[in-house]
């Protein structure tokens, strides 16, 4: 029986790098598969995952319809197992039907991944869709950690280094790595949109993953380094953030 499923977690816990094993292994054993994407980080039209590996997809764009794209492959002789639907979140709540109605009219298996929530904590319309419609959504075992050491949870955003709480809920970008402070590679804002070729005009848009106690709390590692090497405290209770 074909099936819907929703892989999901946190920003850099793995999905893409998921997506592509997932296509492997199934094409490995003679099934065909279609590969989708949008606004990956990588560019157009590919699926990249930060362990190196990158795959060409199909941009899945505003007015894409998946139903008709799976009749056009069909009629011109392609076969099609299974599909691989990376950056979900991105998806429209009506192409999220469209892919259910793949799985039961089409008996194909249907692969997305993507994060659930966004930097606000808020559901992307797609990810409510599929947690809404999927025969099953399955929570990635590789856990990104928060700073502290807990598993994370949460996708915060930051510009220039703080952490914000407000803004357009779809800003392509990365997450820093919390060694660095300022990486001149980060993605930049530019006129409300993304412009890497333009660094020096915008601020510098980056995600970190944290627990909900420190995203709550809107503690990033920058802020718990800056505060470690000083005498101000932590704005919350460290005995509280030990429990
Ligand atoms: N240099 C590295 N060595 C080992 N694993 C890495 C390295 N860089 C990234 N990873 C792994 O890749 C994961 C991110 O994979 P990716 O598929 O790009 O994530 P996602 O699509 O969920 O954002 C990290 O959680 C980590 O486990
Ligand atoms: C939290 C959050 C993320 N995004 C963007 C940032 C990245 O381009 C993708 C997530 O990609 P990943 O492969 O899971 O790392 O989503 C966004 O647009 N808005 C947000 O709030």
């Amino acid at each position: 029986m074909a099936e819907l499923i929703f892989f999901s977690g946190t920003m850099d816990c793995g999905k893409s790098t998921l997506a592509l094993q997932m296509d492997h292994n199934h094409s490995a054993r003679g099934r065909a598969g279609l590969l989708f994407s949008s606004h990956d980080r990588a560019g157009e039209s590919v699926i990249s995952s930060r362990l190196g590996l990158m795959t060409q997809a199909t941009e899945v764009r505003s007015d894409t319809d998946f139903w008709e794209e799976l009749v056009r492959s069909r009629t011109h002789g392609t076969r099609v197992d299974y599909l691989i639907c990376d950056e979900a979140q991105f998806y429209t709540p009506v192409q999220i039907e469209q892919l259910a109605r793949i799985v039961d009219d089409m008996a194909i298996d249907v692969f997305a991944f993507g994060i659930t929530s966004d930097f606000r904590t808020q559901l992307f319309p797609g990810s409510r869709r599929l947690i809404e419609l999927a025969d099953r959504t399955q929570v990635l075992q590789v856990e990104a950690l928060c700073w502290c050491g807990r598993r994370a949870t949460h996708n915060a955003r930051t510009v220039d280094g703080v952490m914000v709480v407000e803004g357009e809920q779809m800003v392509v970008g990365d997450v820093e790595p919390s060694s660095t402070e300022s990486d001149p590679g980060q993605p930049r804002l530019t006129g409300g949109g993304l412009d890497e070729l333009d660094l020096p005009a915008g601020p510098v848009i980056g995600y970190e993953t944290l627990c909900r106690r420190h995203h709550m709390r809107r503690v990033t590692a920058h802020t718990a380094r800056t505060h470690a090497g000083s005498d101000v405290p932590l704005p919350f209770d460290p005995a509280a953030a030990r429990l």
